[in-house]
Parts: C-alpha cells; structure tokens; sequence
C-alpha cells in the first residue's frame, strides 16, 4: 500500500498515528506530495488519486485510492486486528464515528479553515481564494471546540469513552494543527490540556515526524 503523503500535516498524522498503533507502518510506502507547491491540486492527481485534492490518500496494490482520514482508519483497522481503533460493538462504532465527525467539524476543520483563510496559510499559489472574516469566524469555533472536548474529558478518560480511539487521534490532530498555527488551548481547559499530555506520551504519538523535537 502507498500513502500520499505531508509527513508533519495534522491530517496525515491522523493516519500515521493509526498505522503505529497497529504496528502496520512497515506495510505502508510514504510518498511525500509537496502541499506548498501545490502539488495536490494538479489536475493529474485530482483525477487519479483524490478528486477532493488533500493529503493523506491510501493507494492500495489494485490502483483503489481511499481519502478522507475516516475512511483510510475505518479500512486500515478492518484489516488488522488489534488494537481496534473504531470500535468493536455497534455502539462502539457508532460513538467513535461521532466523537471523530465531532472533533472535526468542531476543531480539526475548524482550524483548517483558519489556517488557510485566516493566515497566509500555503501561500498564494495554492490559497487562490481567502476570506480572512471566515477564517477568524472558524478559529472561534475552534476555541469553543476545545471547551466542549475539555467538557468531554472532564467526565471520561477518553474522547469516546472508557478506551483509547480513532477519535482521540482526531482530537490529537486538531490540537496539532491549532499548535501549528499558534492557537493556544485556553487554561482553563485542564482536563483536555492533561489528557493531550498523556496522548503525547504514547510512542504512537510521540514517534511522529509533526511531533519530533518534543522533551521526551
Ligand atoms: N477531510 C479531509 C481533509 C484533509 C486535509 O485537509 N488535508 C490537508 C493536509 S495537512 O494540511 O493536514 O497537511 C490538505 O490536504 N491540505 C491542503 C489544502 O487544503 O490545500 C480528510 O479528513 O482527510
């Protein structure tokens, strides 16, 4: 399998982190698309690879492309078995496909959005339209994403409940990517700000190319 790749993106290290908790990196080939350069806008990769024009892309041994960081982790955890990453009982599955749908509208998304709208995001050969008012309006919404995932960890020890998921990973991304675009999680948001510790402490996390250079 191949990975369509931007190794310190915060979506593509929702896939990578994924691929480390199942011990499945080494069954994977990166190929790095260059995100600044526009590279992922090309029509030929358009085409071929993610009408959607993002990063990351799963390409399988058929030529089949999955995009969407959902997708490519609900397809990667069917295929290997442990740990499971999107559940293992219909309300399981169900809980961590929300808390993920959640944690990107509300945050992940959110920042996106701000980055390229509200920033000089990849600059001007890729970033060919920016509203800069929807850009702050989504960094707001983002910050209020974060209250409501402190509200969240206040009262469970993990996004979707009692064990570790495809929606922690999704919250890991966001709080990258607001990280990346200095966007601060308030102080008061101490059960989230503790529980990113704790996430950044797991050698799946840790090991990642976005997360290098941190005091071990
Ligand atoms: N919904 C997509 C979003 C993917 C996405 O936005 N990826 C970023 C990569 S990164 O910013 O995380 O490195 C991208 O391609 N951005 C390029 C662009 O939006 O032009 C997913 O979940 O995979």
């Amino acid at each position: 399998m191949k990975i369509y790749d931007f190794p310190k993106g915060p979506y593509p290290t929702r896939v990578r982190i994924a691929l480390a908790e199942k011990d499945m990196l080494s069954r994977v080939e990166f190929v790095m698309v260059d995100l600044y350069e526009g590279e992922h806008k090309r029509p030929e990769f358009i085409a071929a690879k993610n009408y959607s024009g993002t990063l990351p892309v799963l390409e399988l041994d058929d030529g089949t492309c999955i995009g969407e960081c959902t997708a490519i982790t609900e397809y990667l955890d069917a295929l290997d078995g442990t740990p499971k990453l999107t559940g293992n009982t219909p309300l399981e599955k169900g809980l961590i496909h929300m808390m993920t749908k959640r944690a990107e509208i509300e945050l992940l998304d959110a920042v996106s959005v701000y980055f390229h709208h509200g920033t000089p995001g990849l600059g001007p050969k890729v970033e060919l339209y920016q509203n800069p008012e929807w850009g702050f309006r989504q960094r707001d919404k983002a910050v209020r994403g974060m209250r409501y995932f402190d509200t969240v960890l206040s009262r469970q020890p993990y996004v979707a409940g009692e064990a570790f998921s495809m929606a922690d990973i999704a919250v890991i991304g966001g709080l990258l990517f607001a990280s990346l675009v200095e966007l601060p999680v308030p102080d008061e948001c101490e059960a989230l700000r503790g529980w990113y510790a704790k996430m950044l402490r797991r050698e799946s996390v840790r090991r990642q190319p976005a997360f290098s250079g941190l005091p071990v």
